[in-house]
């Protein structure tokens, strides 16, 4: 079984290449996802009621999340960010490690780790590649704007992740979203047909 992990800059197109590897047979794995089932987790629900009070919490008892981002996106709340990823990540990570050994087990042959923050969180490990999304700054601001960010968001977010350059020096392969989606898809079946086709005999 090969597992690839995905990284690149906010809306950079992560999910468009999971998306096409999971058209071609892969399993995908969502960091995003799976760190929301951890938000789910009721002794995570009372260490952020107790740092952040009940106004983080909705009507059900449950993680607001739009409220948790404003307290940990932003220059000044590195430490609540600190206290959040120091919360969740151990949890992803036991998780994710969950969910690849079940895909081992059923004998699949390519899982696809989609995780904005692979490389920040360690998970790098988890990996036989890691390819970076890459597209430019411009049209990544403007694909998070269509799906309803501010520019505030966007930077904020961006600001809390490690430089795009320092997370492409750590990829094994680049693919290049700058263009249409079909031309990036195109650089996925190539990357495919590498990584699983050949090695299957064909
Ligand atoms: C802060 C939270 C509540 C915001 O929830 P929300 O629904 O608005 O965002 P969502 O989880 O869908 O994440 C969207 C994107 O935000 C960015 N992001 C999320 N968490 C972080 C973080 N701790 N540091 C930097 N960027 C982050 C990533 O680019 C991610 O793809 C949530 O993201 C969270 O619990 N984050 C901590 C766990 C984590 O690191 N998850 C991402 C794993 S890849
Ligand atoms: N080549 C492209 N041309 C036009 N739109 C695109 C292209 N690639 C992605 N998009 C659109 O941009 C948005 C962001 O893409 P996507 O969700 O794949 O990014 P992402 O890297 O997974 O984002 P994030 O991890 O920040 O949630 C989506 O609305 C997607 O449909």
């Amino acid at each position: 079984m090969k597992v690839v992990g995905l990284v690149g800059g906010v809306a950079s197109g992560k999910s468009l290449v999971a998306k096409r590897l999971a058209e071609l047979g892969g399993k995908i794995l969502s960091g995003d996802e799976t760190g929301h089932a951890v938000l789910r987790d009721p002794e995570v629900i009372e260490a952020i009621r107790a740092r952040w009070g009940s106004e983080v919490l909705d009507s059900q008892g449950q993680v607001d999340r739009p409220s948790v981002a404003r307290h940990v996106f932003g220059d000044d709340k590195k430490e609540d960010r600190k206290f959040l990823d120091q919360l969740t990540h151990p949890r992803i990570k036991q998780k994710l490690l969950a969910e690849l050994e079940a895909h081992r087990a059923a004998d699949e042959k390519l899982v696809v780790l989609d995780a904005a923050l692979l490389l920040e969180a360690g998970w790098r490990d988890l990996c036989d590649v890691v390819l970076f999304v890459d597209a430019p700054h411009e049209a990544r601001l403007a694909r998070a704007r269509s799906r309803g960010w501010s520019d505030a968001m966007f930077a904020a977010r961006e600001q809390a992740q490690w430089p795009l350059e320092k997370k492409r020096t750590h990829a094994s392969a680049v693919i290049d979203n700058s263009g249409t989606t079909a031309a990036t898809l195109q650089q996925v079946d190539e990357i495919f047909d590498l990584l699983v086709s050949r090695q299957c005999g064909r």
